[in-house]
């Protein structure tokens, strides 16, 4: 874009400008540093939470002695951290790893699955034992959903085992980064269940391959890092646990500087075009844009790629 066009640019975005108010880049570390750390703000039982950069939360798994094993209060945190996550001005991008686990998650917790079982003995009629089950199901598939409805990105950092839901899980993040030593099953078929959280349907979509997929799904075959990563399930493979949590920590911190307008824009209508025509995904974003090239942001940005100077973004 040449000179006179971003300065006509400029000087009618300053028109719009809310009367009074500066046109300069607010101070990142300020506002962060006036922030929160999430550690404080966020309690919960199977997930902690830190922040250990500006604007990004990094959430891992908390449930060591059961190798992060998918029970029905982590069903339920996620859902409630991930849904409180995205209305959290303090955070941008979210870290989402396996924590001091062994394995990233040996998914569904087969004990409470017995459980599961159990209550079902003690009801007499299908049909209840039917609503029983829809309300479980419907419960855990709106888990793994909300990291797609949370409009700050999500980078997963897998390592070593992700079993069943957790496969499930990671197919609803935007970026998956996992060490050498991860290893993958779609393992529902051995437990005699169709995987009903978003695998089927996301899995296929993520790595485009039909064939494939329906080949892990059908056999729960176990696969390795290497496999996953030529089939584009995940982007990029770390030497290990350490190297993969800087590199997560470290792209996550990049979006975050980045403007929320566009970041999380960005997401909304990937996520939208994800199951919808061209045309339609065009048409909304173009909605979106209405609104968000009146942001400061947007003036922000431009402003300080032509001063060369790093932009910064007040909360949203
Ligand atoms: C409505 C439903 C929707 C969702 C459906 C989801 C379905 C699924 O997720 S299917 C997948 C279910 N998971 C499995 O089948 C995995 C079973 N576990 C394993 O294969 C191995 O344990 C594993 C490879 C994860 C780890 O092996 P490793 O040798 O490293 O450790 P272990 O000695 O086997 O296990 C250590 C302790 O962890 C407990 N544990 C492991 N997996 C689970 C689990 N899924 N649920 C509950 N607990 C689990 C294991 O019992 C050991 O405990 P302890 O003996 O007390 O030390």
């Amino acid at each position: 874009m040449n000179k006179l066009a971003v300065g006509a640019i400029l000087s009618s975005l300053r028109t719009m400008a809310r009367p009074g108010a500066p046109i300069t880049a607010r101070n990142l570390c300020a506002a962060a540093n006036s922030a929160p750390n999430a550690s404080e703000k966020y309690k919960f039982k199977t997930l902690k939470l830190t922040t250990p950069s500006p604007f990004v939360v990094h959430v891992e798994f908390n449930r060591p002695e059961r190798m992060n094993a998918f029970n029905r209060q982590l069903w339920t945190e996620i859902k409630d951290c991930f849904d409180q996550l995205h209305g959290d001005p303090d955070c941008r991008v979210v870290v989402l790893s396996g924590g001091s686990s062994k394995h990233f998650t040996a998914g569904i917790d087969l004990f409470d699955m017995m459980k599961l079982g159990q209550e079902l003995g003690a009801i007499e009629e299908v049909g209840r034992r039917g609503r029983l089950l829809e309300g479980t199901i419907k419960l855990y598939q709106d888990c793994i959903s909300s990291l797609e409805h949370c409009y700050k990105p999500v980078i997963v950092a897998v390592h070593s085992a992700c079993i069943g839901a957790g496969l499930n899980l990671i197919t609803a993040a935007d970026v998956r980064y996992c060490t050498r030593d991860a290893w993958f099953s779609l393992k529902e078929v051995d437990i005699g269940l169709a995987a009903d959280v978003g695998a089927l349907q996301r899995f296929p979509r993520v790595v485009g391959n039909q064939s494939w997929v329906r080949e892990l799904a059908f056999t729960a075959r176990k696969f390795a890092s290497d496999e996953a990563f030529s089939h584009g399930l995940v982007s990029r493979l770390f030497e290990n646990k350490e190297e993969l949590l800087q590199g997560a920590i470290k792209l996550a911190a990049e979006i975050a500087s980045k403007s929320p307008i566009a970041v999380q824009g960005t997401k909304k209508n990937i996520v939208y075009s994800g199951d919808h025509t061209v045309q339609e995904g065009l048409d909304h974003i173009r909605a979106i844009n209405m609104l968000n090239l009146q942001s400061e942001d947007f003036l922000n940005a431009i402003m300080a790629s032509q001063s060369k100077e790093t932009p910064v973004f007040s909360k949203l």
